[in-house]
């Protein structure tokens, strides 16, 4: 299953840049100019021959290309690409101060911890990302978080590979979750749609919140019991069968937020969840935890280097359920990835404002116009 993925993305994807992008370039009023030129960086888009779904539209080969991470320096200084849609990597400031083509850096994703947005804005570079709420990521990455907790509690690898031996049969293989106690870290676009979707599930909902003085949205008034601030996120967690962490990642702030003493603070055997970023978790701690039983289980989408090693300790542990960064990744979030991005990008090239777009440069290296009421960029809030 694994391998299905790194396959299927690209292809998807650009698929779906196809079919929005078709739809656009035939009407008058989306054309895209034919000198722009967009890099995708990403090893599984120069896999294959990314152009080729995009023969029948106004997009030409030499309008797109598509570089792996190591070979990211290179291309921006030779081929001079004016978009870069990053997939999640490192795009920091010794790269951006030196990337002196670029002027729109297009996230295909919603998370932008990977891209200094200061570096970027002194540039003169714009950057924008896909929305979280709407038709966007957070309530697929909460379903995910939903799958782990679940699977996790009920020992879904090895209930499946007790069918594969032959039995036995009705036995009991896991806890369930009514009436335990959920704290969900961070109560952004993530958290808020996974406690929607907990709220109906006879759970006891907490929350530790990075600004406490924003309280409990109004719309969870009743399904929150407690919000804490995250200076007692020992305390939230301790009394918690589940501690998903759904935070925005800040690497000032709080790099390894879970570390030992927060796996120690846990109630011994609780579950924990990560659907946010790797760099939340200090992993060995996390190793340690789940190797001494502290921790009874771990659902892990993200992890600090991606992909991970597969000699990591995490993987050899059976209370470990481990997914690929999956969680957000969608057959509805390419299809509304593809039409922002689509979308997006003429109007960058009718020099209009971009979507979403989360920084506004003094002197940008392209001039946008304001759209008035129809610029609906806003920055959203994937947690707080
Ligand atoms: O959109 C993002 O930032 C994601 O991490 C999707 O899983």
């Amino acid at each position: 299953m694994s391998s299905f993925f790194p396959c299927i993305r690209p292809i998807r994807f650009l698929a779906s840049i196809k079919q929005y992008h078709h739809a656009y370039s035939t009407t008058a009023q989306h054309p895209l100019t034919p000198s722009l030129k967009i890099l995708f960086c990403s090893k599984h888009f120069s896999e294959g021959k990314p152009w080729e779904p995009l023969a029948n539209t106004t997009f030409r080969p030499h309008h797109i290309r598509t570089c792996t991470a190591a070979d990211l320096h290179q291309t921006l200084s030779t081929w001079r690409p004016d978009v870069l849609v990053p997939w999640w990597h490192t795009i920091d400031h010794h790269l951006l101060d030196r990337a002196s083509s670029l002027t729109l850096i297009h996230q295909f994703g919603v998370g932008l911890d990977n891209v200094d947005v200061p570096a970027a804005t002194r540039n003169g570079i714009w950057v924008t990302r896909l929305p979280a709420n709407g038709t966007g990521n957070a309530d697929t990455v909460a379903e995910h978080a939903v799958l782990l907790m679940l699977a996790l509690s009920r020992r879904l690898p090895l209930a499946v590979q007790v069918v594969r031996n032959g039995g036995p049969f009705g036995q009991p293989y896991g806890m369930g979750m009514i009436e335990k106690t959920v704290c969900i870290v961070g109560l952004g676009d993530i958290g808020r749609a996974l406690a929607s979707r907990l709220s109906t599930w006879r759970m006891r909902i907490t929350a530790v919140r990075h600004r406490p003085e924003l309280g409990t949205p109004p719309e969870l008034r009743d399904a929150i019991d407690i919000v804490y601030p995250t200076s007692e996120l020992h305390r939230a967690i301790a009394e918690a069968d589940y501690v998903v962490s759904a935070v925005k990642y800040d690497r000032a702030r709080n790099r390894r937020l879970f570390d030992a003493a927060a796996f120690k603070a846990m109630k011994p055997g609780a579950i924990f969840v990560n659907v946010a970023r790797g760099g939340l978790v200090d992993e060995e701690a996390l190793a340690d935890a789940l190797e001494t039983g502290s921790v009874g289980g771990a659902g892990l989408d993200v992890f600090e280097r991606e992909p991970l090693d597969t000699r990591s300790r995490l993987l050899v542990l059976s209370n470990v359920i481990a997914t690929p960064h999956s969680a957000g990744v969608t057959d509805s979030f390419y299809e509304m990835g593809a039409r922002v991005f689509a979308e997006n990008v003429a109007r960058f090239a009718r020099g209009e404002m971009v979507k979403y777009a989360v920084n506004r440069p003094e002197t940008p290296r392209k001039a946008l116009r304001e759209m008035g009421e129809e610029d609906d960029a806003v920055v959203l809030s994937i947690n707080d």
